[in-house]
Order: structure tokens, then C-alpha cells, then sequence
């Protein structure tokens, strides 16, 4: 029997090696980390990530051919595959500060290893790397493994979103393997293809050198997030000429060459991947004595702050130049909807903002708790990426910040209220209930594009949307105060 374990039981080592334990029953999966309480989330009925289907999938396989432990030497030392899916976050100090990738848990997930492995074995790249990182973790399996013992290293990027994992995992567009192109090399890529090809048709596996693999992840990541920041540029001159972003995105997505996805203005883009991702593109580009493609990376994330910023001074300006001592609503603070996960969520940047005017902010998000809302807001920049239990301790409170229970407690008694995640739910909420509880001018900033903006304004609500044409009270006011 194939033993597969894979160091990492995080947003993408869980789903994936649940979908690999679902399709290939014969294959035994064990998924470790360093973190024993996510271990033990993991094997309870109360997991540590909230993803449609993923619950269902784990309940059919765990303890059949799917496992969850703590006993990390033990299981790396018995698998024929082992798959690395650790944090990669920025560096937040030394060289590279604030744009390299930190590989301080990579480098120690290889020495591991190297150190327990008394059988050849094939190591997986499942973390989001630097172009070359493979050469790397190579010397160190091979200067630090026991004499007769080989190992062949493969990058196999992940591309599941968030909130819908399960679903991309079961039907990927495409998953690739990049390998050393030897005889050992390719052995390696066909142990691993062996695997998807379990459910993952043929066309749809491709098989690249290293390098290719590694930076082809970089580069997707990159594309998607250009074409966020390519729309939200696009929404401020929307905004500024009358025209709606909406139609414009429909009317240039409707060229095939172009496509349709991808293409909703927003408040920015968050999400643990697309920032950190760049940036180490733009390191990879510098170091490499390419500043001009640096540079044209760079904007992308200029782009992002930009519109993170932009919509904070539309809120402060509409409401008189000031937030101070107003409350606040915040409807929705996960990156993105279904899921509670909240790294480098805009709203963040935007709650920051608000509380920097003096506001007092009262959020509702369905999936993220309150100690999740206050560690968020009190974290250093990319302290977040580090395994949970390494990260600061609970940070004091911020008084000007509440957590509601529900979206009507969060706008009572609220001067404005901001749309910041897409959850379904704020689609369809009484909004003159909303605007019967709260002070007036009642103002709604939606973020998200979610309300039908005239129905709110019939009720009574002002109401600025993100690249649509202004509301009458919007037009003199500065977009960038
Ligand atoms: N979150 C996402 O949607 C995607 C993430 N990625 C990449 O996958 C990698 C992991 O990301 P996530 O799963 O989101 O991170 P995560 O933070 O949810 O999980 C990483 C896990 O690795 C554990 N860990 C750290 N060092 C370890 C070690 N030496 N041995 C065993 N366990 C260790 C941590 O305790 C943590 O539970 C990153 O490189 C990321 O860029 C790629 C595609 C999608
Ligand atoms: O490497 C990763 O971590 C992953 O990053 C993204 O996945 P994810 O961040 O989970 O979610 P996305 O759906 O890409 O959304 C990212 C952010 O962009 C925003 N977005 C997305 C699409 C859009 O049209 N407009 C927009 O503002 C979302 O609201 C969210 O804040 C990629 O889509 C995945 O392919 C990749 O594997």
C-alpha cells in the first residue's frame, strides 16, 4: 500500500489530502503538524477550517484510509510520498524584509526529513515557493540524509480557492507536476500522476521541469490578481465619468480572448496568497536584475491599497469629513464568501482606516469570531502567516470595536453602514428595517456590489457603490479626500 503523509494540516494540506484519502482508498493519507491543537480539531467534529463539503468528505474517510496526528517523525520516516504544505509568509525582518518569502519552516520541514528518512522517498513541494526553492531543499536532503537513502523532489503548486476547495479539488482546471528531467526524475512525476489520475483526467495532468512548475504558480497568482486591480482601477474612473464598472467588465469579459471570470470590482482583493505571492515575484525579478518587470508587479498591490484607501476617504468624506464618535457597521469581514478565513482581508486595512478617523465600528461576519476580529486588528503586518500557535499572544481589546451577532444588531443606532465580503445573506436583508434603526443621513457603502442601489435609495438610504455612477450627494465630494 501507497503511504502518503503530508506535513502541513492547514487550508491546503487538510482538503487536499482528503480528496487524495477520498479518490484512492487503497493509498493510506496522514496528515501531521507542528500544531497539536489543529491536530485535535482536526480529529474532532468541530474542524479548524470552515469549507462547503470539506466536513462531509473527512467524515467518509477519517479513520479508513485518512489520519490526522501529532506523531510527525514517525509518519514521514514510514511514507513513499511526502508532501510539504507549510507557511511561506513575507519576511518581516533581515534581507528581503517585506517581500522575500520566509522559508524558515520549509528549510526545517527538510532537515526533518532528511534526518528520519531510512527509505528513499519522493518529497513534494505543495507550498507556494521562490523559482529555485526545489535546488535548494535538494542540498539539504541530500547533505543531511543517510548514506544510501535517496530522495526526488517534485513541485505539484496548489491552485484550489477558498470556499470552494473541495469543489476545485474534484475538478481541477489543471494540476502540475514539475520534476528533474532523469530517469529517477521521471519515475518520481509518474508515482505522482499516478495518484491524480485516480479522478483527474489525463489532458488535464501536465508535467514540466521544476523551475517551470515553480514559477508557473507565481504567475497565475499574479494574473488573477492583475485583473482584480486592472477592474478596480477601472471602477475609479468609472466613478469619475459616469460610466457603471459592471457594464464595462461585462462588455470586455464577452470577448473570448479575454473571458468573463474574474472581473468583479471589489474593495481589493485579499486572501493569504495573492500579496504574499507577488511580492516574492517582485523580490525573484529584482534579484534577478529585472526592475522594469518589478515595477509592473509592484503596481498591481499599489492598485489594491489604493482602492482599499479610496473607499475609507469615500466613507469619511460623504459623512461630513468625519467619522469620529460615529458607529460603524461592518458587514462582512472574511476575504472573501464561505469562508472564515480573515488573512489580509481588506477589511482589515478598511476597519483600520475607520478607527484611525476615530470611528466606532461594529462588525458581523456569519464565520469569524470576535478574538479573531481583535487579533486581526491588532497584528503586526505578516504575523498572521505563521503557524497559530507561534504567533503574539491575545492582544488587549480595541475599544472602539464591537462584534454583533447579527447584521440588524451590528446597524442600530449606525451613521453608515459598509458592505466588505459578498456573503449571500447581505443580499437579501430587510434593508428598511436597517434604515428604520439607524441615525440619518443613513449612508450604505457597499464594497462588494451586492444591494440593488436604487431600491436602497427609494427607501431612503445615500448610497455609494463600488464604480457606479454617483449618488447626487456623492458628486461634490473629493473620491481621494
Ligand atoms: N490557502 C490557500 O488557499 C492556498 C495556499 N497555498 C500555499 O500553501 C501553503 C500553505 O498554506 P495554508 O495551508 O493556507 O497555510 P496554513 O497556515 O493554513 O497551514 C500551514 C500549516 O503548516 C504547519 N507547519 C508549519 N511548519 C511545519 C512543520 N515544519 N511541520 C509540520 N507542520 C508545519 C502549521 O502549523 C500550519 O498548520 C503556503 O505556501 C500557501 O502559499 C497554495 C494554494 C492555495
Ligand atoms: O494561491 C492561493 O492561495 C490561491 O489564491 C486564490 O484563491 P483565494 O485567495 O482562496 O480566493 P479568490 O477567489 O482568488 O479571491 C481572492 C480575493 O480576490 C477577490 N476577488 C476575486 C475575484 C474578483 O473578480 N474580484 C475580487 O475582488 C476576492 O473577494 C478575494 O478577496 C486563487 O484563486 C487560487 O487559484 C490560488 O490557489
Amino acid at each position: 500500500m501507497v503511504k502518503i503523509c503530508c506535513l502541513g494540516a492547514g487550508y491546503v494540506g487538510g482538503p487536499t489530502m482528503a480528496v487524495i484519502a477520498l479518490k484512492c482508498p487503497d493509498v493510506e493519507v496522514v496528515v501531521v503538524d507542528i500544531s497539536a491543537a489543529r491536530i485535535d480539531a482536526w480529529n474532532s467534529d468541530a474542524l479548524p477550517i470552515y469549507e462547503p463539503g470539506l466536513a462531509d468528505v473527512v467524515r467518509r474517510c477519517r479513520g479508513r484510509n485518512l489520519f490526522f496526528s501529532s506523531d510527525v517523525e514517525r509518519h514521514v520516516g514510514e511514507a513513499d510520498i511526502v508532501f510539504v504544505s507549510v507557511n511561506t509568509p513575507t519576511k518581516a525582518r533581515g534581507l528581503g524584509a517585506g517581500k522575500a518569502a520566509d522559508l524558515t519552516y520549509w528549510e526545517s520541514a527538510a532537515r526533518m526529513i532528511a534526518a528520519v528518512a531510512t527509505s528513499d522517498k519522493v518529497v513534494v513541494e505543495k507550498s507556494t515557493v521562490p523559482v529555485k526553492t526545489a535546488e535548494a531543499i535538494e542540498k539539504i536532503l541530500d547533505h543531511n540524509g543517510r548514506d544510501g537513502v535517496g530522495f526526488q523532489i517534485l513541485s505539484n503548486p496548489e491552485f484550489l480557492a477558498e470556499g470552494t476547495a473541495i469543489r476545485d479539488l474534484l475538478a481541477p482546471d489543471r494540476v502540475l507536476i514539475g520534476g528533474r528531467e532523469t530517469a529517477a526524475g521521471r519515475a518520481a512525476v509518474q508515482a505522482l500522476k499516478d495518484v491524480y489520475a485516480r479522478w483527474v483526467p489525463e489532458e488535464r495532468i501536465l508535467t514540466t521541469n521544476l523551475w517551470s512548475a515553480e514559477l508557473s504558480k507565481l504567475a497565475a497568482n499574479a494574473f488573477l490578481a492583475q485583473r482584480i486591480s486592472s477592474v478596480n482601477a477601472m471602477s475609479a474612473l468609472c466613478e469619475a465619468t459616469g460610466a457603471d464598472v459592471a457594464e464595462v467588465a461585462y462588455a470586455v469579459g464577452k470577448d473570448s480572448r479575454i473571458g468573463a471570470k474574474f472581473l468583479n470590482a471589489s474593495v481589493g482583493f485579499g486572501g493569504s496568497c495573492f500579496q504574499k505571492d507577488i511580492l516574492n515575484l517582485v523580490y525573484i525579478c529584482e534579484c534577478n536584475g529585472l526592475p522594469e518587470v518589478a515595477n509592473y508587479w509592484k503596481q498591481v498591490i499599489k492598485i489594491n491599497d489604493y482602492q482599499k484607501s479610496r473607499f475609507v476617504n469615500r466613507v469619511v468624506s460623504s459623512m461630513f469629513n468625519t467619522v469620529a464618535g460615529k458607529k460603524i457597521a461592518v458587514l462582512g469581514f472574511a476575504f472573501k464568501k464561505d469562508t472564515g478565513d480573515t488573512r489580509e482581508t481588506p477589511a482589515i486595512d478598511v476597519c483600520k482606516g475607520l478607527i484611525g478617523d476615530k470611528a466606532k465600528v461594529s462588525i458581523y461576519d456569519p464565520q469569524v469570531t470576535e478574538d479573531q476580529v481583535q487579533r486581526d486588528l491588532a497584528m503586526s503586518r505578516f504575523d498572521w502567516d505563521h503557524p497559530v500557535h507561534l504567533q503574539p499572544m491575545s492582544p488587549t481589546a480595541i475599544k472602539q470595536v464591537s462584534v454583533a451577532w447579527d447584521a440588524y444588531e451590528a446597524a442600530r443606532d449606525a451613521h453608515g453602514v459598509c458592505i466588505l465580503t459578498e456573503w449571500d445573506e447581505f443580499r437579501s436583508l430587510d434593508y428598511a428595517r436597517i434604515y428604520g434603526g439607524m441615525q440619518k443621513p443613513a449612508f450604505v457603502f457597499d464594497g462588494r456590489n451586492v444591494v440593488d442601489a436604487e431600491k436602497l435609495r427609494e427607501i431612503g438610504f445615500i448610497v455609494y457603490s463600488i464604480g457606479k455612477p454617483l449618488d447626487a450627494w456623492l458628486k461634490d465630494m473629493p473620491a481621494v479626500a
